[in-house]
């Protein structure tokens, strides 16, 4: 479980309290109009943000001092940071080592991970041999070695186009749900949340509120999300 106590989040004039909880292995949508604060929650909890009050708690302990690396978490952004000079693997092989001391073990690990989201045969290419789908699998199998229990996605998919972009979701949530992962997803597009999110914490107006469930937030949503929503 993963609990925001009493959390106050500050970035010069901008203020973000969060009081709220979410389950373990749930899968919650984070939405709300562009700059309520999405990003800044998502960064706090991954360590990029020290709060100005409160603690962050995952399982009951205390992480809120925890360096980034340190938390039991990873972060997908919409950059996805792949290395140009390395290959496939060895991008990957960063999530287990940073010194890219790789043995056996570790290549095995690695092509089963690039056989899970489907880049099988592909170890061996430089990022600018791959389509920007991809590339998206390779930082998707970046992240799933390093088998932490809270994901965190920050858009990942935005620059993909619709239905690789949906693609991608569907792969995750595939993957979450067979290991058990807690997911955390910013989302602009009500389709993705509905499909892949029974939960979402609305941002909006200074605060993000505890997860509540998405149909019904998005079927009479109010007037922050309805405005962004555009409808
Ligand atoms: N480094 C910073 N210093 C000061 N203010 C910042 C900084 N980074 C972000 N902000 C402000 O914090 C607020 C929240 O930004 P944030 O990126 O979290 O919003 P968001 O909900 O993710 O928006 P979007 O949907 O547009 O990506 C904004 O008002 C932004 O201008």
């Amino acid at each position: 479980m993963l609990t925001l106590d009493d959390l106050l989040l500050e970035q010069g004039d901008f203020r973000l309290s969060a009081d709220l909880t979410v389950t373990r292995g749930a899968r919650v949508a984070v939405m709300g109009p562009s700059g309520a604060g999405k990003s800044t929650l998502l960064a706090a909890i991954a360590g990029f943000l020290a709060p100005a009050r409160g603690r962050i708690l995952w399982s009951g302990t205390d992480i809120t001092r925890l360096a980034p690396g340190a938390r039991p978490l990873s972060i997908l952004f919409q950059d996805q940071n792949l290395f140009p000079h390395l290959s496939v693997e060895q991008n990957i092989g960063l999530g287990l080592d940073p010194k890219l001391r790789l043995g056996r073990a570790e290549h095995t690990r690695i092509e089963e991970a690039l056989a899970q989201v489907g880049l099988d045969g592909m170890a061996r290419r430089k990022p600018a041999e791959l389509s920007g789908g991809q590339q998206s699998r390779v930082a998707l199998a970046r992240t799933l070695l390093r088998d932490r229990p809270l994901l965190l996605l920050d858009e990942p998919f935005a620059a993909l186009g619709p239905a690789l972009k949906a693609e991608m979701l569907a792969l995750v949530a595939t993957i979450a749900s067979a290991q058990g992962t807690t997911v955390l997803m910013v989302s602009h597009d009500p389709a993705d949340a509905r499909s892949l999110c029974p939960e979402t914490i609305l941002v909006a107006e200074g605060r993000a509120l505890p997860p509540q469930p998405t149909a019904p937030l998005l079927d009479s949503p109010p007037p922050a999300l309805r405005a962004y929503l555009g409808g």
